[in-house]
């Protein structure tokens, strides 16, 4: 299914590049098979190309005619002038996914065709590698074989879960933002591990093994966190005396107030974008 279609990126950021590498990566889809645009920064597009062998164009010298799948992927508050430039050169079947946080399958249906084929995607930079945790959910006028096919694709770049709409937000809390959480903490025990005296590079080998272990613990045994974190902890002992530290300062209750704000913030997303409030607040 996937070996003859094309595919277009409109906006060639980190989120582009990141499902670029993946896809590219899977072996799946050929370099040929993709074209990557911007708005206007030719040496972006020369440094995807060169970087993936892919096709870097700028939008006004595309053909759109024969391309299968279109995925947006510039910033939110820049939609609105994307689908206006889009909307009379697609035709209603050909499927667009939409990878931008808080953009709803409505406001992509009211301001392209009505029966606009279209799948909200929620993406992660794992996506370089093929690790992603992607959510997918379509549109009102999306066939099965677009659904399909947006499946296939996404799978090239990890694990890919169908979800309802109104799951997205959470989902975006939790697996769209997820790697900066990991990333943050990964900072931190980086931080104090050179202060325990541990020179730099081993600090983050030895940070990003522990990390990858417990991830695969998880994945590969049927204990739950807890089971798994009680295992660890002897009483009196060294955890204890970390998890208390984390308790004492609200570092469970941090990580769940991360979730809900950036959840929060995609629910705004929409909203604003609905009211045609987000370029001025986020220019
Ligand atoms: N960075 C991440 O971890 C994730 C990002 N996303 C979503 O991906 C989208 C892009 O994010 P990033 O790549 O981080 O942003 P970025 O700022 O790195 O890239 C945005 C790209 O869009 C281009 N662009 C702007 N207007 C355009 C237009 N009208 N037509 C074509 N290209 C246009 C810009 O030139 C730039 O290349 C956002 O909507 C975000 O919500 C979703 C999941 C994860
Ligand atoms: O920060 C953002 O808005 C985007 C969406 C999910 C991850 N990055």
């Amino acid at each position: 299914m996937l070996h003859d279609k094309k595919i277009v990126f409109l906006g060639a950021g980190s989120m582009a590049e990141a499902m670029i590498a993946g896809m590219v990566k899977s072996s799946n889809i050929v370099p040929e098979q993709i074209i990557v645009t911007n708005r206007s920064n030719e040496e972006r597009l020369a440094s995807l190309e060169a970087r993936y062998r892919v096709k870097g164009i700028k939008q006004s010298h595309l053909t759109f005619d024969d391309i299968d799948v279109f995925i947006l992927a510039m910033k939110p508050k820049d939609v609105s002038k994307a689908l206006q430039s889009l909307k009379n050169h697609i035709r209603s079947d050909q499927l667009i996914l939409s990878v931008l946080a808080g953009i709803t399958t409505t406001y992509l249906e009211e301001n392209l065709h009505k029966d606009q084929q279209v799948v909200r995607v929620m993406p992660n930079t794992s996506s370089m590698i093929g690790e992603s945790a992607t959510a997918i959910s379509p549109g009102l006028a999306t066939i099965d074989e677009s659904i399909q096919l947006a499946t296939q694709l996404l799978e090239c770049i990890g694990m890919v879960y169908t979800i309802e709409e109104k799951e997205m937000d959470i989902f975006t809390g939790i697996a769209g933002s997820g790697p900066a959480y990991f990333y943050y903490l990964m900072e931190h025990m980086e931080q104090q591990a050179l202060q325990g005296g541990l020179q730099k590079e081993v600090a983050r080998s030895i940070i990003s093994q522990t990390i990858l272990g417990a991830a695969k613990m998880i994945q590969e045994q049927a204990d739950s966190p807890t089971t798994l974190r009680e295992k660890v902890t002897s009483p009196n002992g060294t955890t204890a005396a970390g998890l208390n530290a984390l308790d004492e300062n609200g570092g469970g209750i941090a990580i769940m107030k991360a979730i809900e704000h950036a959840a929060k913030r995609s629910e705004e997303i929409s909203t604003q974008i609905q009211d045609s409030l987000l370029v001025s607040s986020t220019k």
